[in-house]
């Protein structure tokens, strides 16, 4: 059955409200989801790891039923390095290829801990001083796909920025460990790998249980149990952001095999039913060739059902007037992934303000960097790109400021802060402040 994927047209009447329509997402915020979560997050905070256990016995249907103890979700480093020998030879190298290129990228994110500093005329020092986070709690997706690419994206910044200890947990449903899954956290040095997910496994590293220390910040993507989950611990624990459904927009002016544009608009579809794949094309006759090749590659995709219903319900192929509209809208839109698939693509891509991660030219398939390019596939979506970052070693970095205010300093800035204080009406501020003074007010 062919397709039936929304059309627009942005000189057509009603464009921006269908454009509007076609982004609006509300899934991490239904109230559903948000009323399940609140008491999942509620029960692990009451019972621990009695919750912890029956919502990852029931979720994640594991077998014989259900495991009887958290024990039974640790994994400990000799299963990890047993996977990592057990993969076949060219899956090890892959992973072991695409952790060093991860490594290296993010190498160059990484601040000097020694920070700056600077010293004024009167001899105070002042500056600020950088220090990895102690524990931090990486999220890696396996509910409907296993993402040992993602255990690598999350733990090696983690590990660039020094951060002592990485609890990894991921959910393993019916049971089933994946062993790149494994592999994958014993190249990138995790810490500690926990089998649970979803809300309670938020909950269990924001509060912490009797087996589970709390941690510092929780990274990674999720569905929207694990998004909502987030939010709402965000404040007892640090968040990276908000990684939702993946998306990929793709600018193409018309000249590229219309086959790689359907693949890549696949790519992110396949991830979930509720992924959005969008082009922009100013050429109709090339928006029905790309139509005419996903209805021709849609039935060889294993997972054809999700990609269709991602794209029915979510995708548009949208003739554009020209490329500078098309990077316009992209703006607007701000999405996980772009690509500029066409001759020169640097023009266009001088035009764009928003977008987690830019893939220019045909070349660059927004695959390539899910996996090994270097920079993170930890993305902002939803059209956060307009505020947030990929995942990077900053979010595993923080900062403190240093003031060392020398004895002729304290004069000058006693004053200062004296008389502001008192402006505030606050008087120990002020006194404090006053008693450095050598004429003692
Ligand atoms: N942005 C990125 O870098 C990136 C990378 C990989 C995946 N993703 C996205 O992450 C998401 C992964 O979702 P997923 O579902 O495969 O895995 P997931 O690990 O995020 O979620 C699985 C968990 O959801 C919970 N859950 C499921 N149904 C529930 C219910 N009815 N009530 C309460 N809890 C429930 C369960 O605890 C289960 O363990 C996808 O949307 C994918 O597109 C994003
Ligand atoms: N496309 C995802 C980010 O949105 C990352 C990923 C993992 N595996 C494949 N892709």
């Amino acid at each position: 059955m062919p397709i039936q994927i929304t059309k627009l047209d942005s000189s057509q009447a009603g464009f921006q409200p269908a454009l509007s329509a076609l982004l609006a997402f509300e899934a991490s915020t239904d109230e559903a989801i948000e009323r399940s979560v609140a008491a999942i997050l509620a029960d692990v905070k009451a019972r621990g790891d009695a919750a912890v256990l029956e919502y990852t016995n029931r979720f994640d249907r594991i077998p014989n039923g259900g495991a009887s103890s958290m024990a039974a979700f640790d994994i400990g480093q000799a299963e990890l390095e047993a996977a990592l020998a057990g993969l076949p030879e060219a899956q090890r190298l892959a992973l072991q290829t695409a952790a060093e290129r991860i490594r290296l990228f993010h190498e160059r994110q990484k601040q000097e801990l020694s920070g700056f500093s600077y010293t004024e005329a009167d001899g105070t020092v002042l500056g600020q001083k950088i220090t990895p986070l102690d524990r931090v709690g990486i999220y890696v997706p396996g509910g409907k796909a296993a993402y040992p690419s993602s255990v690598l994206m999350n733990a090696v910044p983690a590990k660039v920025a020094g951060v002592a200890e990485i609890i990894m947990v991921v959910p393993t449903p019916d049971g089933v460990k994946n062993q790149m899954v494994l592999a994958a956290a014993a190249i990138a040095g995790v810490t500690r790998v926990i089998t649970i997910g979803g809300a309670q496994a938020v909950g269990a590293l924001a509060h912490g249980t009797a087996s589970i220390a709390p941690v510092d910040k929780i990274v990674g993507p999720g569905n929207a149990y694990v998004a909502a989950a987030k939010r709402r611990v965000f404040g007892i624990v640090g968040i990276d952001m908000i990684a939702g459904p993946s998306e990929i927009l793709i600018i193409c002016d018309g000249t590229t095999d219309p086959d790689w544009v359907a693949m890549d608009l696949f790519s992110q579809a396949e991830h979930d039913e509720l992924a959005q794949a969008i082009l922009l094309c100013p050429d109709a006759d090339y928006i029905a060739r790309v139509e005419a090749s996903i209805n021709k590659l849609l039935p060889t995709m294993p997972r054809q059902d999700t990609i269709r219903t991602s794209l029915t319900d979510r995708g548009a192929l949208i003739k554009v007037r020209d490329m500078a509209e098309a990077c316009a809208i992209a703006n607007s839109i701000a999405a996980e992934h772009l690509e500029i698939s066409a001759e020169n693509p640097q023009q266009w891509a001088d035009q764009i303000r928003h977008a987690g991660a830019m893939f220019l030219g045909r070349f660059s398939s927004e695959s390539l960097g899910d996996y090994c390019c270097g920079p993170n596939h930890v993305l902002p979506t939803s059209r956060t790109a307009r505020f947030s970052s990929p995942l990077g070693v900053y979010d595993f970095q923080k900062r403190s400021s240093v003031i060392h205010v020398s004895e002729a300093g304290a004069q000058t800035l006693g004053k200062v802060a004296a008389e502001l204080a008192y402006g505030e009406g606050l008087q120990a501020h002020a006194r404090s402040a006053e008693l450095r003074l050598t004429s003692n007010p």
